[in-house]
């Protein structure tokens, strides 16, 4: 353990899993990233953004926070919705504490009456977090609050805005007082569990998700199948494929002269420097693979739904 996280030694060390859920576009992944002060986890405005459910993991002294994201939970239309929900639904079992997102400036509907229904049946403490208070005035968030206190019965109840930093801080804290006494489950650097392939394949399917609208960021599978750290340059060289369902949108995703494509692979080879801390060079090529969605094992070989 480094010196950043050492603790009294007289008390207890505690630790736990919390796990994050919501209708899809809730805010969940961007909580993430700001309570881990590090992006770990790709946001868009497009709904079911995430396919896996991973972990990140935040250590400070004296404690460890392991939050597991999840898909949005929503009501399912093929077999890769299907496979995003059990997926949720399956971290919800074995943690210490759910935290319901609820977004203060949409209206609670169905939606979130039913992702409730699940929190309900947890057996861990539940928090209720309304998020994105800086799009809801003070008026708005208390009648938000109001409603959504009738969902479940709440342990703790907490109004943040990930995108300013309001409130980040209290949500830890106010999670952090629900772990019960236990070891540190994980390296004290370590802030995610997914492995570089998929967070690579996932900031770039973010960067297409944020390009492209319509029917397109759904049809989107991206692997990362070839890294390589070429020291003498010291660069990263990515190859990733990006799979589409039919030719059309194979057409759209490349564009014009392949200027959607390089458009793409220019701002996710941007985020991936970043990432790596050295200059990436990265390959894009694009592929059909028909109604991948309908096909479950053409969903799992992605690593979708399944993270853990
Ligand atoms: N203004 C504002 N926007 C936010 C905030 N939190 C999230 N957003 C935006 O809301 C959208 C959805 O956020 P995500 O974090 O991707 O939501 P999610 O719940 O993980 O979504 P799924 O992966 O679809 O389940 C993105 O465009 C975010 O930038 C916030 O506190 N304030």
């Amino acid at each position: 353990m480094d010196d950043a996280v050492q603790h009294d030694e007289t008390m207890p060390f505690r630790s736990g899993f919390v796990t994050l859920v919501g209708r899809p576009n809730a805010g969940k992944s961007t909580l993430i990233n700001a309570v881990i002060g590090k992006k770990v986890a790709i946001t868009s405005n497009t709904v079911q953004t995430t396919r896996h459910r991973f972990r990140a993991v935040l250590t400070r002294p004296g404690f460890q926070l392991v939050m597991v994201d999840t898909p949005g939970l929503h009501k399912p239309h093929d077999a890769l919705g299907e496979e995003l929900n059990t997926s949720a639904l399956k971290a919800l079992e074995d943690v210490d504490v759910v935290a319901m997102l609820v977004d203060a400036s949409k209206p609670i509907g169905t939606g979130d009456e039913w992702v409730a229904e699940h929190v309900r049946s947890a057996k861990a403490k539940r928090i209720l977090v309304i998020t994105k208070i800086d799009l809801a005035t003070p008026e708005e968030i208390e009648k938000q609050k109001l409603a959504a206190e009738g969902l479940a019965d709440w342990d703790g109840i907490v109004e943040v805005s990930a995108q300013t930093g309001e409130n980040v801080e209290a949500f830890v804290g106010l999670t952090e007082s629900f772990l019960p006494e236990g070891p540190q489950w994980f390296p004290a650097d370590m802030d995610t569990d997914q492995s570089l392939e998929v967070i690579i394949a996932e900031f770039i399917r973010e960067k297409i998700l944020r390009e492209f609208r319509e029917e397109i960021p759904h049809a989107i599978g991206v692997v990362a199948e070839e890294l390589e750290y070429v020291r003498a340059k010291d660069m990263y060289r990515i190859f990733a494929i990006v799979y589409v369902e039919r030719d059309s949108q194979k057409g759209m995703i490349i564009g014009k002269k392949g200027a959607a494509i390089k458009q793409v692979g220019t701002q996710a080879r941007e985020d991936l420097e970043q990432l790596l801390g050295c200059k990436v060079f990265l390959d894009l090529t694009v592929k059909v693979k028909k109604n991948w969605r309908r096909d479950l094992n053409q969903i799992r070989r992605f690593g979708y739904g399944e993270g853990i």
